[in-house]
């Protein structure tokens, strides 16, 4: 539940009304004025999955990727810093979108280790503004949000890049919190005669093939990587590597890759053989020139942005042969619009109910 009702905002323009001082004169007023002192509301994780499904994740993911290939969001780069002593990464992701009408920034953290502490390895929230006013208009829980339009991005790329036949193998490298919403996301996409999950740990993967949904989604533990990824269509790449642990070698031609990990230039999840051999789409050339060490230490080309495929329309096999490619890949940093459309869609729905 909120944690205050919407009604006590300005319905017209959604800001927090101003008080006078006969406002407090009577209790219900006292009431309104401690309600509307109380800030904009929080947006948790479990109202969130109230609020929206997958499917709507990816259908205003695929419209804001769309947008920003064209010119319609006003985004930088990410700016990252590091807690050197701490080991882990802060970033900021601020985006503007005339056309969706969303203006929000992330905050979020990073942290490979985190497990010990008891706490996740990204944490992160989501502030929505209201773009004519500036005024804050929702603060949102940005763990949600990120894994929800993470897998959603992954699956607009797989969308207009899936392999032509039906019943697919998919493998899943990582046992993670992004494991598992690609699971339910990619599923929105294509039906799989076989999920693969593989981790470093027995007990994590099967875990997470049980909370995927175990036989009733054909999900399958593996514990040797290369097993996994031969013969499979599809490879969700969602691990916290910082060295190349997938390679192009293992690979059948006409795999498509989603490379979700490895989101800074000295990290890397993709061997060289991989990469070359790919026709990559990303989801931003700047992001992709500035964070995606997979492209930087490889030097391979890239082909698209996923909002340019969105727009043209769906890539396959041909073409990437047609550059001299064997694998379509999609390789993703993640973008501030990714969160600033989801959490307008949230918010939005929170206040229709
Ligand atoms: N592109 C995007 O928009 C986003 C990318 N990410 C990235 O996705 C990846 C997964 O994120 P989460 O699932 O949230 O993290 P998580 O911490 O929940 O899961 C990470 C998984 O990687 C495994 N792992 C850790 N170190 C490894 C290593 N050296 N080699 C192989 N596996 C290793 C862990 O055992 C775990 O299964 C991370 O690299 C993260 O930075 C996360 C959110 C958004
Ligand atoms: O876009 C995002 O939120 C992230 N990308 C990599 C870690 C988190």
């Amino acid at each position: 539940m909120a944690p205050f009702p919407c009604s006590a905002r300005n319905s017209l323009n959604g800001s927090w009304p101003r008080l006078q001082a006969h406002d407090l004169s009577h209790t219900s007023n006292l009431h309104s004025f401690v309600m509307a002192s109380a800030g904009p509301p929080y947006i948790s994780a479990g109202k969130i999955r109230e609020l929206v499904s997958m499917l709507d994740v990816i259908n205003v993911v695929e419209k804001g990727l769309a947008d920003f290939s064209n010119g319609k969001v006003v985004q930088p780069v990410r700016s990252f810093l590091n807690t050197t002593e701490h080991g882990g990464f802060l970033g900021v992701m601020p985006a503007y979108c005339y056309s969706s009408n969303c203006l929000a920034t992330k905050v979020l953290t990073l942290y490979t280790d985190n497990e010990s502490k008891g706490v996740p390895n990204i944490q992160a929230i989501v502030v929505q503004m209201d773009p004519s006013t500036g005024s804050v208009i929702a603060l949102l829980d940005g763990v949600t949000i990120t894994n929800m339009r993470t897998a959603a991005a992954s699956a607009v790329a797989l969308k207009y890049t899936k392999p032509p036949q039906s019943d697919l193998t998919l493998c899943i490298v990582g046992s993670g919190v992004q494991a598992r919403a690609h699971a339910e996301a990619l599923r929105e996409i294509c039906s799989y005669k076989e999920i693969r999950v593989w981790g470093r740990n027995l007990e994590r993967i099967q875990k997470c093939v049980a909370d995927i949904g175990g036989d009733a989604v054909n999900a399958k533990p593996y514990q040797d990587l290369r097993t996994a990824c031969e013969g499979a269509d599809i490879i969700v790449t969602v691990s916290m590597a910082k060295e190349p642990i997938v390679k192009g070698e293992w690979l059948k031609e006409g795999t498509v890759i989603l490379s979700v990990g490895a989101c800074l230039p000295d990290w890397r999840e993709l061997d060289d053989e991989l990469m070359n051999n790919s026709l990559v789409i990303v989801d931003s050339r700047a992001g992709a020139m500035k964070e995606a060490g997979d492209i930087l230490l490889s030097k391979c080309d890239i082909y698209a942005e996923v909002g340019e495929v969105v727009a043209k329309g769906p890539v396959n096999m041909e073409t990437a042969r047609s550059h001299g490619k064997k694998f379509i890949l999609f390789k993703s940093l993640g973008l501030a619009i990714e969160d600033a459309v989801t959490g307008q869609l949230i918010y939005e729905k929170f206040n229709q109910k």
